[in-house]
């Protein structure tokens, strides 16, 4: 039976409310709501919902980039990294490409040379399909997808063993969407990854995730394997959810 690699136990954040003049107010409401799941070994988890559901706040917590009001997320790998959805934003457009990759290891660099991060940087590059020549570019000189791909190459570079992305195809247009969806799902091979995959978008999901979660107003209202929650869901919210994609 493969490992758990992130166990999230009850997580709970509650965000200050703010009153016309945008103070904020002492009313709380919950973002996330005793969220749990576990991710194992070389499985894609999804979290599914609309807009405002939780779904980010609950992989800033997972991330470590928010702490949570209650519960626990139990990271039981090396290393975690996050992809977001704006790849034009998570890359220096005034650095020149191998730099912002490069950056990926700055903190991990175990007496690594100059060369040496350079050289793990080209190799994340080709295993992301971005051509070397792109190496000396500026960010602001990469199309989105491209973009997207030198973010993801910076992520894989401490070869983490979960990625948690976030909307990762959102801000792209949809045939780039597949090419990035068919390298993650490549990546998740090559590299024996785990994924927590965040999207509003079911078919993305179900293109490749085997376990999905689907959360409404800060919980999860439904969970199990892809295709049967699509198939056969049990939940009302998540049957709405559903057939609003398949009547689109
Ligand atoms: N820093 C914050 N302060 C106050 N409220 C917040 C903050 N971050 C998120 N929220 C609120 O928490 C709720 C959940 O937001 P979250 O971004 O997690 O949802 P989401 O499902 O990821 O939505 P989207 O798909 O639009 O990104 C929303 O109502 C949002 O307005």
């Amino acid at each position: 039976m493969a490992e758990c690699i992130l166990e999230v136990k009850d997580l709970t954040k509650r965000f200050r409310g703010r009153d016309k003049k945008g103070r904020e107010n002492a009313e709380e409401q919950a973002a996330v709501d005793g969220v749990s799941f576990s991710i194992e070994e070389g499985e894609c988890f999804g979290l599914i919902g609309e807009s405002g559901s939780g779904k980010s706040t609950t992989a800033y917590m997972v991330a470590g980039l928010l702490k949570p009001d209650e519960g626990e997320s139990l990271f039981r790998g090396h290393h975690m990294q996050m992809v977001f959805q704006d790849p034009m934003k998570a890359m220096n457009p005034r650095k020149r490409v191998i730099d912002s990759i490069s950056e990926g290891i700055l903190y991990h660099r175990n007496g690594l040379s100059r060369t040496e991060i350079r050289e793990k940087a080209l190799e994340a590059m080709d295993m992301v399909q971005l051509d070397r020549s792109f190496a000396k570019r500026y960010g602001r000189e990469l199309s989105g997808g491209e973009c997207q791909r030198a973010t993801i190459a910076r992520a894989i570079l401490i070869r983490p063993e979960l990625l948690v992305c976030d909307e990762v195809t959102s801000a792209l247009d949809v045939s780039v969407q597949a090419q990035i969806m068919r390298l993650l799902d490549s990546l998740k091979n090559q590299l024996g990854l785990s994924y927590l995959f965040i999207s509003h978008d079911i078919a993305l999901v179900s293109s490749i995730c085997d376990r999905v979660a689907v959360m409404y107003r800060g919980k999860i209202v439904e969970m199990g394997r892809t295709k049967d929650v699509i198939a056969d869901s049990k939940d009302e919210y998540t049957k709405k959810l559903i057939d609003s994609v398949l009547t689109l």
